[in-house]
C-alpha cells in the first residue's frame, strides 16, 4: 500500500535528511537538485557548456541542452525501510519542458544514500535548472511481508565510470543543426572570397589587355610616318610615263615608283604588235 501524506509526515523525518513538511506533495515528497551534476558535451568545440562533472554551489544553475543527457545527484540522502519500497520520478513541470527520467523508477528496500537521476532532454530547447530546485518526486509503499535484507548503499557522488560513454559527446539534432549552420557559414565565406578573387583577376586581365591594345596602337601610329617619306621621295622621281599617277602627292605608294617598268616606254620596242609593220 502506498503511504499517504499523513504517514509521510509521520515517517519521513527519520527517512529523509533535511526533511521539510512543505515538500510533501499530497502522497509524494519533493526531492531537490543536489550539489553535483554532469551534462553530456554537445560535441561542438569551444562550447562553454562542455564541462566535466562539476559541483554546484547553493542556488547555482546549469543547463541541459536539447538532445543531451544529464546526471543529477539529489540534495537529500534517503532511507527506505526493509518493509517498504520507493518509487521516483521527475515532476510534470520539468517533463513538460522535455526532461525524461532514463534511470529507472524504483528504490530498493533497505536502501540508504543519495539518488542519482539520469535524465534526457527530449525537448526542443535547453532546460535550465539550479541547485535546490524541487525537481523530483518520491513515493513510499509498504511491502506485504518484510524480509531481512542487507543494506544497499546508495550514491554519495556521481561515479566517474558512468560518464565514459557520454564524454565523447552525444549527437543531437540541435548539435547537428549547429554544425550544419557552421559549415554553411564557412562555405559561404569561402565562396565570397573566391568570387572576390575572381573579380580582381577579371579586372587585372582587362587592364593588362587594355594596356596591350593601347601599346599596340601606339606602335602602329609611330611606324606610319616612317613609311611616308619613302613614298614621297620615290614619287619625286620624274616618271617617264605621262600616264602615270596624276600627282605624286596624291599617291605616295611605292607601287608608283615601279610604274616605269609597267608603263609604255618612251621609245617603243619593235616587238610590240602596234609597232609591227602592217602586212606582216
Ligand atoms: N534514478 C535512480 C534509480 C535508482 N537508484 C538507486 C535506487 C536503487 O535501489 C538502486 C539500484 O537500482 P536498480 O536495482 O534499478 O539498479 P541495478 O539493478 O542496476 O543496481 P544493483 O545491481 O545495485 O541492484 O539505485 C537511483 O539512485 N536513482
Amino acid at each position: 500500500m502506498f503511504w499517504g501524506g499523513e504517514r509521510l509526515k509521520d515517517e519521513l523525518g527519520d527517512l529523509i535528511d533535511d526533511y521539510h513538511v512543505t515538500r510533501i506533495d499530497r502522497a509524494a515528497y519533493r526531492l531537490r537538485v543536489g550539489g553535483e551534476v554532469y551534462v553530456s558535451p554537445t560535441g561542438e568545440p569551444n562550447d562553454p557548456r562542455n564541462k566535466p562533472k562539476r559541483p554546484l554551489g547553493e542556488g547555482e544553475s546549469f543547463t541541459i541542452p536539447a538532445g543531451q543527457f544529464g546526471f543529477i545527484l539529489t540534495e537529500e540522502r534517503i532511507r527506505v525501510p526493509q518493509h517498504a519500497i520507493a518509487f521516483i520520478s521527475i515532476r510534470a513541470t520539468y517533463k513538460f519542458r522535455g526532461l525524461v527520467n532514463v534511470s529507472g523508477f524504483h528504490v530498493d528496500p533497505h536502501y540508504e544514500g543519495k539518488l542519482l537521476f539520469s535524465v534526457f532532454n527530449a525537448g526542443p530547447g535547453a532546460v535550465h535548472l539550479s541547485r535546490g530546485e524541487e525537481c523530483f518526486l518520491i513515493w513510499y509503499a509498504s511491502l506485504d511481508r518484510p524480509s531481512v535484507l542487507q543494506k544497499k548503499m546508495g550514491f554519495e557522488v556521481i561515479p566517474s565510470d558512468l560518464l565514459g560513454p557520454l564524454a565523447t559527446g552525444v549527437e543531437s539534432f540541435a548539435g547537428l543543426k549547429s554544425k550544419i549552420d557552421e559549415n554553411d557559414k564557412k562555405l559561404s565565406d569561402r565562396v565570397t572570397t573566391v568570387e572576390r578573387e575572381q573579380a580582381v583577376m577579371k579586372w587585372a586581365s582587362a587592364l593588362v589587355i587594355g594596356a596591350m591594345i593601347t601599346f599596340g596602337l601606339k606602335e602602329c601610329s609611330l611606324s606610319r610616318p616612317a613609311a611616308a617619306p619613302t613614298a614621297a621621295v620615290s614619287s619625286a622621281v620624274p616618271s617617264p610615263s605621262p600616264t602615270a599617277t596624276p600627282s605624286p602627292a596624291a599617291s605616295p605608294s611605292p607601287a608608283v615608283t615601279l610604274a616605269p617598268a609597267l608603263t609604255p616606254s618612251p621609245s617603243p620596242t619593235p616587238k610590240t604588235p602596234s609597232a609591227a609593220p602592217p602586212g606582216q
